[in-house]
Order: C-alpha cells, then sequence, then structure tokens
C-alpha cells in the first residue's frame, strides 16, 4: 500500500477543493477512437464527466486505452467520434492557435518527466514561458513562486541528470503550473517512483489541488494511487468504461472481476492458507467458526466493543485488513471464534454488526 490514511486525515484532503465545485468541468461525450490500420476501437463510446475540483482518476491495465484516452482530452490525439468539452469548449472545434493558446491552460505530466536534459532545473520551469512570450521579470518570479511550492528551491541551478526521480516529477510539476492551469492532466505521474517517493508527489498534487483549485484527470494503473488521492474514479477495460464512482465506492465494493483484480487483493480474498483448512460443515470437536465481517462504506464501522458485546467465549483476530476512504470503513475483518459457537446462533448474534457478514465455514487444524 502507498499509505494508510486514519479517519480524520482524509477528511481534511479529500474533500474537492473548489467552491465552484459540483459543475462539469470536463466532458467526455460519445469518445471513440481507431487507430489508423486497426480493426478494433481503442476507445468505445467513452462518456465521462469530471466535476470543477474533483480529483479524477482513471485506472486500467496496460493497453486498456488511458494513454489514448488522456492523448485526446489534450488533443495530441484526435477522436474517432465524439466530443470532449472542458469548460464549455469543445476542444475539436479550435483552429491551431487557439489550441496552442488552450494547451497552455492545461498542466500536463508525464511518467518520464520529459525534461530537457541541457537545461537546469530553473530553466526547464522557465522555458513554456519564454516560448509563450511571457516578459523575463514575470517569468523569473512564476519560477520563483513554483520551486518555492514544489520544494526545490535549493536545487534550482541543478541539472536534471543530478535530480533524483522525485526531484524530477516536482520540476515537471512546476513547469505544468507556469501558466496557472485549471486543469492539470497527469500521465502515470508515480508509476517509475518507488512507493516513498510516490507518497512525496502524490502529497504535493493533493495540495495543489486544495490551495490552487485546481482539476486533476490522471491515469494510472496503480489503485493506491486512486485510494489515495483521487474522489472520483473510473476503471477502463478493452477501451470501454466498466464501473465509475465515488472511490470509497468501487474501492470497496467493486461490481466487476476486472477491478476487484486491479484492488489490494487483501481486502478481497481470503488468506489462502486458510483455505485449504476451511469445510462447510464441523469437522470434529475442534473445528472453529471462521466469520467474515465485511466493511464496504456503507455505515457499519469495526466496532470492536460492539463485537465483544454480542460474541461469547474466545474470539481470535486472526486477519485485518481495514482502512479508511474518506471517513468510511472499507475491508475486511477475519475472526474464528471457539469451539462453542455454531452457525446459526452466530448469524443471529452478529445481524447487522458490518456490512456484509458471512459465516465462511469451520477450520480445523490451525
Ligand atoms: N499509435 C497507435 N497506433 C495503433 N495502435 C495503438 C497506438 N497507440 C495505442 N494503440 C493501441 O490502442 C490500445 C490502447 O492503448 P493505450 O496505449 O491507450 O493503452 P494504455 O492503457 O495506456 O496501456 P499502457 O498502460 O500499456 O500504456 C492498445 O491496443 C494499443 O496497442
Amino acid at each position: 500500500m502507498v499509505s494508510l490514511t486514519l479517519p480524520g486525515e482524509q477528511d481534511a484532503v479529500l474533500e474537492p477543493a473548489h467552491e465552484g465545485s459540483g459543475k462539469a468541468h470536463v466532458q467526455i461525450l460519445g469518445l471513440s477512437k481507431r487507430y489508423a490500420g486497426q480493426t478494433q476501437d481503442a476507445l468505445k463510446n467513452i462518456n465521462l464527466q469530471v466535476k470543477r475540483g474533483e480529483i479524477f482518476g482513471i485506472i486500467g491495465r496496460s493497453g486498456a486505452g488511458k494513454s489514448t484516452l488522456i492523448r485526446c482530452l489534450n488533443r495530441l490525439e484526435a477522436p474517432s467520434a465524439g466530443q470532449v468539452v472542458i469548460d464549455g469548449i469543445d476542444i475539436g472545434t479550435l483552429r491551431d492557435r487557439e489550441l496552442v493558446q488552450w494547451r497552455r491552460r492545461t498542466g500536463m505530466i508525464f511518467q518520464h518527466f520529459n525534461l530537457l536534459s541541457a537545461k537546469t532545473v530553473r530553466e526547464n520551469i522557465e522555458l513554456p514561458m519564454k516560448v509563450a512570450g511571457v516578459p523575463a521579470a514575470e517569468r523569473q518570479r512564476k519560477v520563483d513562486e513554483l520551486l518555492a511550492l514544489v520544494g526545490l528551491e535549493q536545487r534550482q541551478h541543478a541539472w536534471p541528470a543530478q535530480l533524483s526521480g522525485g526531484q524530477k516529477q516536482r520540476v515537471g510539476i512546476a513547469r505544468a503550473l507556469v501558466h496557472d492551469p485549471e486543469l492539470l492532466l497527469c500521465d502515470e505521474a508515480t508509476s517509475a517512483l518507488d512507493p516513498e517517493t510516490t507518497r512525496a508527489i502524490l502529497a504535493l498534487l493533493k495540495k495543489i489541488n486544495q490551495q490552487r483549485h485546481i482539476t486533476i484527470v490522471l491515469i494510472t494503473h496503480e489503485m493506491d494511487v486512486v485510494h489515495d488521492l483521487c474522489h472520483q474514479v473510473a476503471v477502463i477495460d478493452q477501451g470501454e468504461i466498466i464501473e465509475r464512482g465515488p472511490v470509497w465506492r468501487v474501492y470497496s465494493d467493486p461490481q466487476q472481476e476486472t477491478t476487484r483484480q486491479l484492488l489490494n487483493p487483501q481486502h478481497q480474498a481470503l488468506p489462502e492458507y486458510l483455505v485449504p483448512l476451511l469445510t462447510s460443515q464441523r469437522q470434529n470437536t475442534q473445528s472453529r467458526l471462521l466469520v467474515r465481517l465485511r466493511y464496504t462504506g456503507q455505515g457499519a464501522s469495526p466496532d470492536l466493543g460492539a463485537l465483544s458485546r454480542r460474541l461469547a467465549g474466545e474470539v481470535t483476530l486472526l486477519f485485518s485488513a481495514i482502512e479508511w476512504v474518506e471517513n468510511k470503513a472499507t475491508g475486511q475483518l477475519l475472526l474464528l471464534l471457539d469451539t462453542s459457537h455454531d452457525r446459526a446462533a452466530t448469524q443471529q448474534a452478529l445481524n447487522g454488526i458490518a456490512d456484509q457478514l458471512e459465516i465462511a465455514g469451520y477450520v480445523t487444524g490451525l
């Protein structure tokens, strides 16, 4: 996992940032894409809406169509059908010069940073402003502001080759913000980074969303990135959106097999060592009941006091994987009850204590 976040912490960071949140910022309408010479569509009739101030994650496996989708969002790729409407403007109708202007107001960060190796950190950040004809004094002021934002003041004269991956991505983020965009598109922004650096970059993106009220659309193949950063998620598979919704709901109660495979398996499956020990009927007097309590963000909370009040005898907490997503408990607890418990009485005793209660069976030999 990238991080374990406690309820109070996430309250502060996971609310959409912008006062005007709720209004559509990005609308993707009936978007399809088939590359020249291909017989299959890379994207099939995608319809999505991203609200202003939201952090929206698009997750999928390799080849699902993520890059194609994000490239259609900034018009690096022209769709075969459908529209991308950003701030009420159908970007497919923009002519070349308008498109250049529009792209300046849309920040883009990349997996491999795309820095110019012969320019220093400072020069890399300054360059898009030079190209756009921003006066020198204004360029210097903006570079200083962004160096402070991304925490790279001390490294401003370093060359890209002298930077760590996380520092390179900080430069990439600063460069993406030079024209004060309202929308930031992130293409696998943390995929080349180790978990600790990933955590720091995700925290920086959260800060930018909160402080600058920037809508963020990101693509990733890592569910942890979505879990730690996003408000909403859409799952893409073979060019189609197969599942979407608030992160807490998709994470805690995935409807599609592909989504389940992308998630942390600890949230879904029984630990492997238990499977051969489990039977539906009691095998002998040593057989003990295994109970699975699942929390899917629907309102139940893993209240250990309530559990102990309802269950007499010895109760072993065998396994727990609970996380808090947007202040909602998600995951599972596995309890092993002593030999005095039977199925029917336990079912009755624990009724309503979790979002889903499963009497998994009897465990013998543990
Ligand atoms: N320029 C191209 N020409 C032809 N086919 C392409 C092109 N780019 C992508 N494709 C195909 O479109 C489909 C979607 O690819 P895309 O790169 O969008 O997926 P992805 O989810 O970003 O995968 P990855 O995470 O591996 O980059 C794949 O079948 C891919 O082979």
